[in-house]
């Protein structure tokens, strides 16, 4: 519901006498002019960067394989080559070391161990799916209570440590929940008495946990901020540099290519009172799976994404509640006879979408997997009932009830749509059983979406007041508790989703971790572009930093 109200002005449009009156939003322009249509891949350089990642990738591969390493130091390694985004690469020798490691695992071993070292372990075992118990940071509490000792605020390595497994904790981890408001204000007070990497080490994490970030952007800052870490085996630097430049070229030829597609169906002429952000939003797919095998599932996802923008903005920002109920229902009827009982400036993306569906039904029914473009578009169909739902509640000034307001709200929150759009390009890990698992809207699907549904909420709704009524408007009137209390209460309810999707990503697993990742990964997305702004809506802070830094900049070679 942000459109509306992002609009600093909302002007009216008088054009034409004819025309309903109705309000324009006055999105700010993209900052990307047509900087991503100039790319050109070259093909052999990608090929020479494929060719030389080969052995440093088969020197780290024996490295993690090292039976004669210390097991501390070998938790290190893979917890580097985790940060690195190099994981999938050594997935099964990663997974088999930790298997072993984490059944010879005893409280005993860890009375020795520094905090650093504890919670490299910590995060190494849980970010791969290993429930390393909590109870490892016991010795760094006070006695007979959960707070922690003073005298580990000297030990700032320790301390980001702390902070960042902190970020991993379930239901119940009490010393965690602890732990990390303890670790936050210990290390926001001494922040600028930190001097070289480390004072480095401490912003990144201050500024969004490991945990919370995005990927390949966490990957290329680890990279420049962790220098020692990384060099502590050259192959894996080596590697890492390879693989970035790699991915860069990979990556900057996709998104030319939805930026020629979008420039193409010219959604700008047709529908020019939309957010215009292809880049923003491949960046948000892009932060679902970096993995160079989802390169056609990236853009398939960014297309069917970029049409929710348009669709959102047309209900918040533009259509009449007329022609919101006449396009809800041509999309309910999917069915190109529907054109004409829609307005005029709305057919272009009705047919386009109709299109691109049929196409990706075409091809996807050559592979016998043509059900996973269905759930995508059953989930868009219902995403335009939701946001008719809220249309229909704005229109007649109406504030749900906060259950209510939840039940539409995790729909409109879009995650359904863009988890499942996300499946049709990945290829066969998408069985039916995988579609069936996605189609019971699972616990950890659910709390991905309310994540996002609450935090866009919690950051847009003064604005949006006035326009909409958000989850905010809905706490307060249901439960009659102030503005303050009810944000709170929101972002508690944020941080008890968090536990949950830390839940659901441990072994065992109801999918593997190939399928959840799109649901963990869109959760951290939500962090990216909300904790500090509507950072979709105002892409010039933390998006354009991170497009800069992944497709403009220069790659680390
Ligand atoms: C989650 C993603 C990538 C969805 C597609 C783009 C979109 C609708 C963003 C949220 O905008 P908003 O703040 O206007 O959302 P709403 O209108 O639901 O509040
Ligand atoms: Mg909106």
């Amino acid at each position: 519901m942000a459109a509306v109200g992002a609009s600093a002005t909302l002007l009216t449009n008088t054009k034409s006498t004819a025309e309903p009156v109705r309000p324009v939003a006055n999105f700010p322009p993209s900052v990307w002019g047509d900087l991503f249509l100039s790319f050109s891949l070259d093909n052999s350089m990608m090929e020479e960067y494929a060719e030389a990642m080969e052995e440093p990738k088969e020197q780290v591969r024996r490295f993690i394989l090292d039976l004669t390493m210390d097991s501390n130091k070998k938790l290190s390694l893979i917890y580097t080559v985790h940060r690195l985004g190099l994981t999938y690469m050594f997935l099964k020798e990663i997974e088999a070391q930790l298997d072993r490691l984490f059944k010879e695992f005893s409280l005993e071993d860890y009375v020795e161990l520094d905090l650093y070292t504890i919670s490299i372990n910590f995060q190494a075992f849980r970010h791969l799916g290993y429930k390393l118990p909590c109870d490892v940071f016991n010795k760094f509490k006070n006695d007979d209570s959960n707070t922690f000792k003073d005298s580990i605020t000297s030990d700032v390595r320790g301390m980001l440590g702390l902070y960042e497994s902190a970020q991993l904790r379930l239901k119940g981890e009490k010393i965690l929940d602890e732990a990390s408001a303890f670790a936050e204000t210990k290390l926001k007070s001494l922040v600028n008495t930190l001097e070289g990497s480390l004072a480095q080490q401490v912003k990144q994490s201050l500024r969004r946990p490991f945990h919370q970030g995005m990927p390949m952007v966490e990957a290329r800052l680890y990279f420049s901020n962790y220098q020692e870490e990384c060099s502590a085996h050259d192959s894996i630097l080596k590697l890492a540099k390879l693989h970035f430049n790699y991915l860069q070229l990979q990556q900057k030829e996709e998104l030319r290519i939805v930026s020629q597609w979008w420039k193409d169906m010219r959604f700008q002429e047709t529908t020019p009172y939309i957010r215009d952000r292809v880049p923003e939003i491949y960046l948000w797919i892009l932060g679902l799976y970096f993995e160079p095998r989802y390169s056609l599932a990236r853009i398939i996802a960014t297309k069917i994404t970029l049409f929710l923008v348009v669709l959102d903005d047309t209900y918040d920002a533009y259509a009449t509640i007329e022609e919101i109920r006449l396009l809800t229902d041509a999309i309910n009827r999917w069915d190109i006879s529907a054109m004409n009982q829609i307005p005029e400036y709305i057919r272009p993306f009705y047919k386009i979408l109709l299109d691109e569906y049929a196409e990706l039904e075409k091809q996807l029914a050559k592979e016998g997997r043509a059900n996973s473009v269905i759930a995508s578009k059953e989930a868009f169909q219902d995403i335009a009932r939701g946001y008719l739902e809220e249309a229909e509640w704005a229109n007649s000034g109406y504030v749900a009830s906060f259950p209510e307001y939840m039940k539409n709200g995790l729909i409109t929150s879009a995650y359904n749509v863009i988890s499942k759009s996300a499946l049709v390009g990945m290829g066969e890990i998408v069985s039916e059983d995988a579609l069936a698992w996605y189609e019971s809207h699972p616990q950890i699907l659910q709390a991905s979406e309310l994540i996002s549904r609450l935090q866009d909420d919690v950051m847009t709704y003064q604005r949006e007041r006035g326009q909409s009524a958000t989850g905010v408007d809905s706490y307060i009137k249901t439960y009659g508790v102030s503005e303050k209390v009810a944000i709170d209460e929101l972002k508690e309810m944020i941080e008890n989703a968090w536990k949950e999707i830390n839940d659901g990503c441990l072994k065992p697993r109801e999918v593997s971790m190939d399928l959840l990742a799109p649901i963990l990964n869109l959760a951290r997305m939500i962090d990216v572009v909300y904790r500090y702004d509507d950072g979709f809506t105002f892409p010039g802070k933390t998006l354009k930093e991170y497009i800069t830094l992944l497709f403009v900049g220069s790659s680390p070679m």
